[in-house]
């Protein structure tokens, strides 16, 4: 087990807010965490730090053990698995998805004229096959369905086999039938050992995955709980942070609530 994020008192300011307020947390390599909050709680900006893709204000931010600020970003980067909507809007619709999968090794987005290695091409095919996708690896990125593109932004972040994955809402805006399928296989992967430790970003407790085993909940760019799922997917911590009255249940690791 090692420590994939250690983040001590991050504050980020932006136009004068702290729009991320002391934030002090710990992800360890065996740990798949939801970060849920209100909206503006500051959860893309915590998604954006355990990236690399910005620097706090203040505070210190520690990622697979290079302090930011005084390590390489580029050579940390390639490290990370992050899916988001923002990453998916760079991938040219034209592009196939088997091209969108292997151009992650290579840290780009839309195939030029690089040669790629049959390794790389048959590990995309194994990536694209447990994505359930095997079967679209020629179709043109831009005509697939919004749940078949959502398992190729995952299965492109997974393609490197990163050490820290980071998803942005991967499950936003799908119908309740490929949110189930999307649930079930990151359900899965979530489970296995192999995977890296694992951060989720979600507006609904409905679309944590089984197998998530910590959540972090931020209102105002404050963390307001974070902790063992268990503790923290509660209708008493829940109704705090959202401010209304809900009930949470539990059934067999998948999480409902409804207001009380
Ligand atoms: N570059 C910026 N300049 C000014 N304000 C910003 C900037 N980026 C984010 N903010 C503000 O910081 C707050 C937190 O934003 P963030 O996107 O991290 O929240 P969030 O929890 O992801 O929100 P949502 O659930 O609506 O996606 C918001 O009030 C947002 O308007």
């Amino acid at each position: 087990m090692t420590t994939v994020l250690d983040l001590k008192g991050v504050t980020v300011v932006r136009d004068g807010n702290d729009i991320l307020d002391k934030v002090d947390w710990t992800v360890d390599s065996s740990e798949r965490w939801v970060v849920l909050g209100p909206n503006g709680a500051g959860k893309t900006t915590l998604l954006q730090i355990a990236a690399a893709l910005i620097h706090p204000t203040r505070g210190n931010a520690t990622i697979l053990e290079s302090a930011l600020g005084k390590s390489d970003v580029f050579e940390l980067r390639p490290r990370i698995g992050f899916a988001s909507t923002a990453m998916a809007k760079r991938i040219p619709a034209s592009e196939t998805v088997l091209d969108v999968v292997l151009t992650a090794a290579y840290s780009v987005t839309g195939r030029w004229n690089e040669e790629y290695d049959d390794l790389d091409v048959r590990r995309a095919q194994r990536v694209l096959a447990e994505w359930k996708l095997g079967h679209l690896g020629d179709r043109r990125f831009g005509l697939l369905s919004d749940g078949e593109q959502k398992r190729v932004q995952i299965a492109r972040a997974v393609m490197t086999d990163p050490e820290l994955l980071l998803l942005d809402e991967p499950a936003a805006s799908l119908d309740l039938g490929a949110r189930e399928e999307l649930l079930q296989l990151l359900g899965g992967y979530a489970s296995s050992p192999f995977a890296p430790g694992i951060i989720m970003v979600t507006h609904h407790v409905e679309e944590i995955p089984r197998g998530f085993t910590h959540a972090l909940l931020l209102s105002d760019g404050a963390v307001v709980r974070s902790g063992p799922i268990d503790e923290v997917i509660t209708s008493e911590v829940l109704s705090e942070a959202f401010g209304v009255s809900l009930e949470v249940v539990n059934t067999g690791g998948r999480f409902a609530a409804r207001a009380s």
